[in-house]
């Protein structure tokens, strides 16, 4: 890639894409690489920003950069990711109209990158307007921490996103920043528990390990990572829990907690969390003769008895009972059954999967509380009252598509087909119902509608969910009927393949591409058990 300039500099024609004769997918992409090589990541179309996550540090991001397009009219200006930060700010506040910028893109393209450029720039616009410093700096803090604990090396990416947000700045009609709120979805919480060997957990742990001193980790039992089940698979585990740069990022999430408001002893409660997790994740089962056949029972008490004291739990004989035995009540009388010792891992797992999505709840939840505005702004969930005016910005996991693909990847390319959905009509659509109110009604847009493949997925009472519901329900349901039903419900379908060789597998037609699922690499239905438990 060819150096990029030192300075912002003005719009030319060819910096939008609309300006080209012809408007062709050869063309745009043709255009888009031209520029790229020539240093320019980003390009407009519209009002749209396209940007190529260029790999390297970019000297266009300091205050020089940030103060350039920090002008009250950015009209002028090349497309940068400031310039779509200054715009959403000065529209907000000259037409007293809330904003939201919707970022998308694959997993690894920049998502996350570009929310967090978008934050500092509005964030410095305010500044500028000399208010709100230590709200703003609050604000700049929430990166790291929601990183930690809800970002993971993936095969795409190192940093990749395991959970979806939507951040809201809010502000008052002059433009003060008075408050942030935040929505998150769908957190992977499997990755607590599995991950492949070129995978990480949530980066949390690994910081945890590097940034705990030698003593705090015996308070809290910790061996060596490697001795941790939830922590084992991973190639690089020893590095990367003794490495300078995981020092540095706890001392970051620490700083960054610290900053936004968490007490002392609500961090203490985290770290002392996060410890109990990994070692649930190391309690055992074994075969008993009591109840008959493969009844669990635990195999290594002193394990139960050391997540039992960091949960300030009373009796780690109930913890062992609530793992192994499920107790029903019948006619107000309990009865008892011993799980088997499969059952009895996916017990204790859930558990682990729980504990850690509720704190990362309780962690979005305590944001929202230290970053209200000091008015009636809701505590638990986003609820912005209408005496604010907002900017929204929304960051989800990017699409994704590996060799083998399994039920995360089906939740996640669903929400990046209906966020491809939503653009599609706010782009299109919009625009041909302006145009034919205008009385230009032979406009010739032609686009891809993917409404077809969210039918394949959400349609009732046949689409991909219903039929996988359909057999978690059902007391013999299996990924092998699961697949047979799709196949005869989609046999024509534009957006399914079935797979000649291997029953149990298919390809979805996504707008980003083809992607594969063999429903025998992981089990679907094991792993929804696993998600919803
Ligand atoms: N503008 C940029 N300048 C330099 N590097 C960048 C830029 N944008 C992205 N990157 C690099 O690409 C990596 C991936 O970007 P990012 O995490 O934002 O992707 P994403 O689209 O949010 O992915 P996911 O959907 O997996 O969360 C970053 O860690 C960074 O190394």
């Amino acid at each position: 890639m060819a150096s990029v300039r030192a300075q912002p500099w003005a719009a030319l024609e060819a910096d939008n894409l609309t300006s080209l004769a012809e408007l062709t997918e050869t063309n745009l992409l043709k255009a888009i690489e031209e520029r790229y090589r020539a240093g320019l990541i980003y390009t407009a179309v519209g009002d749209i920003l396209v940007a190529v996550n260029p790999f390297q540090e970019l000297l266009m991001y300091d205050g020089a950069w940030s103060g350039a397009y920090a002008a009250t009219d950015v009209s002028g200006l090349a497309p940068h990711i400031y310039r779509v930060a200054s715009a959403a700010y000065n529209s907000m506040v000259q037409g007293k109209k809330n904003q939201v910028c919707v970022i998308s893109g694959e997993s690894g393209a920049g998502k996350t990158e570009s929310a967090k450029f978008i934050m500092k720039q509005v964030m410095n616009m305010c500044s500028s307007a000399g208010l709100g410093l230590k709200l703003q700096q609050k604000i700049i803090q929430l990166n790291p921490l929601l990183e930690a604990f809800g970002n993971a090396r993936t095969e795409l990416n190192d940093n990749s996103s395991r959970f979806g947000k939507f951040i809201q700045l809010l502000f008052e009609s002059s433009g003060r920043i008075v408050g942030a709120g935040l929505e998150q979805y769908l957190l992977e919480k499997s990755r607590v528990c599995v991950q492949t060997e070129k995978e990480r957990n949530f980066h949390i742990f690994y910081y945890l390990y590097a940034g705990l001193p030698q003593e705090k980790k015996a308070q809290l039992h910790l061996k060596g990572p490697e001795h941790h089940r939830y922590l084992r698979t991973y190639c690089q585990l020893t590095k990367d829990c003794s490495s300078e740069d995981s020092r540095e990022a706890f001392s970051a999430v620490l700083e960054s907690m610290e900053s936004i408001g968490f007490s002392s002893s609500e961090v203490d409660q985290i770290i002392t969390l996060l410890a109990a997790i990994l070692h649930i994740g190391d309690i055992e089962f074994v075969s008993s003769e009591e109840g008959g056949g493969d009844s669990a029972t635990v195999r290594n008490p002193e394990v139960v008895e050391t997540v039992s004291q960091l949960l300030c739990l009373e009796s780690s004989a109930e913890v062992s009972f609530a793992l192994t035995t499920l107790r029903t009540v019948t006619r107000g009388e309990p009865v008892d059954k011993l799980y088997s010792c499969s059952k009895a891992a996916v017990v204790r797992d859930a558990a682990a999967k729980a504990l850690y999505s509720r704190m990362f709840q309780w962690i979005v939840s305590r944001i929202n509380t230290h970053l209200q505005p000091r008015d009636n702004y809701s505590r638990s969930k986003l609820s912005v009252t209408e005496d604010h005016l907002n900017i929204g910005i929304l960051d989800i996991f990017g699409f994704e598509n590996f060799e083998a693909n399994s039920f995360e990847q089906f939740c996640i390319n669903l929400a990046n087909e209906q966020l491809q959905q939503y653009f599609n009509h706010q782009i299109f659509a919009m625009e041909k119902l302006e145009c034919a109110k205008e009385g230009v009604d032979d406009l010739d847009i032609s686009y891809t509608d993917n409404t077809p493949v969210i039918d394949l997925f959400l349609a009732r009472p046949i689409g991909l969910l219903c039929l996988l519901d359909e057999q978690c329900k059902g007391l013999n349901g299996s990924e092998k009927a699961f697949v047979q039903r799709s196949r005869e419900s989609f046999n024509k379908h534009q957006c399914f393949a079935p797979h000649r060789g291997n029953a149990l597998e298919f390809t979805i037609s996504h707008y980003a591409g083809d992607v594969s699922s063999d429903i025998n690499h992981e089990g679907m239905l094991h792993l929804i058990q696993i998600w919803s438990s």
